[in-house]
């Protein structure tokens, strides 16, 4: 859809369509449809950042819980969301072998035992390789440092659900 379509959506009808943005997090969406109307893709995105940038420490850590381990256990279950079952298969996740399972689920529950959120990164701007490498590499970081990378990650993986619904700027001006 185009931003003016976006922009005439009653607050169900916008939340039904981008509530998942940001994963299992609607209320975001839900926050910032006052803000409409959006000048254009940008600007949505810009709403959507500025609204979890608000949030306290706790509210940002918050929004990391709600987010499934990679090749964890709602993948084994059948139990994520369309979106990140797409996201999850399309970086390889859900072709680990037997050793690569068991390693990911090893890192995972460290880094959560570390730091009380998942490990959260955009798959689909990673491959299987690079997920192992960043989960090993980011484990190191200190907790402010990691929930900070988190969020940026969270951001990424909303913008690209956001442009699977709403046409990118410059196809709104051709
Ligand atoms: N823990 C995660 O990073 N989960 C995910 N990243 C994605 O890009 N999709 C997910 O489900």
């Amino acid at each position: 859809m185009d931003i003016s379509t976006v922009n005439s959506l009653s607050y169900e009808d916008f939340v039904d369509t981008f509530g998942n943005v940001v994963e299992r997090s609607p209320l975001i969406v839900a926050a910032i449809w006052p803000y409409r109307p959006f000048a254009n893709l940008s600007d949505l995105e810009a709403r959507i950042s500025e609204l979890i940038d608000s949030l306290p420490e706790s509210g940002k850590e918050g929004i990391l819980r709600c987010h499934p381990d990679l090749a964890g256990r709602d993948l084994q279950r059948g139990t994520l969301t369309r979106e990140s079952q797409e996201e999850q298969s399309q970086a390889g996740m859900a072709s680990l072998n037997p050793e690569e399972t068991t390693r990911m689920y090893r890192l995972n529950t460290e880094y959560k035992r570390r730091f009380g959120f998942p490990f959260i990164i955009c798959a689909k701007m990673n491959n299987k390789a690079a997920i192992l490498r960043q989960l090993t590499e980011r484990s190191g970081n200190s907790q402010t440092k990691e929930r900070a990378h988190a969020i940026d990650e969270v951001k990424k993986i909303c913008n690209l659900r956001l442009r699977n619904v709403v046409l990118p700027d410059i196809q709104n001006k051709l």
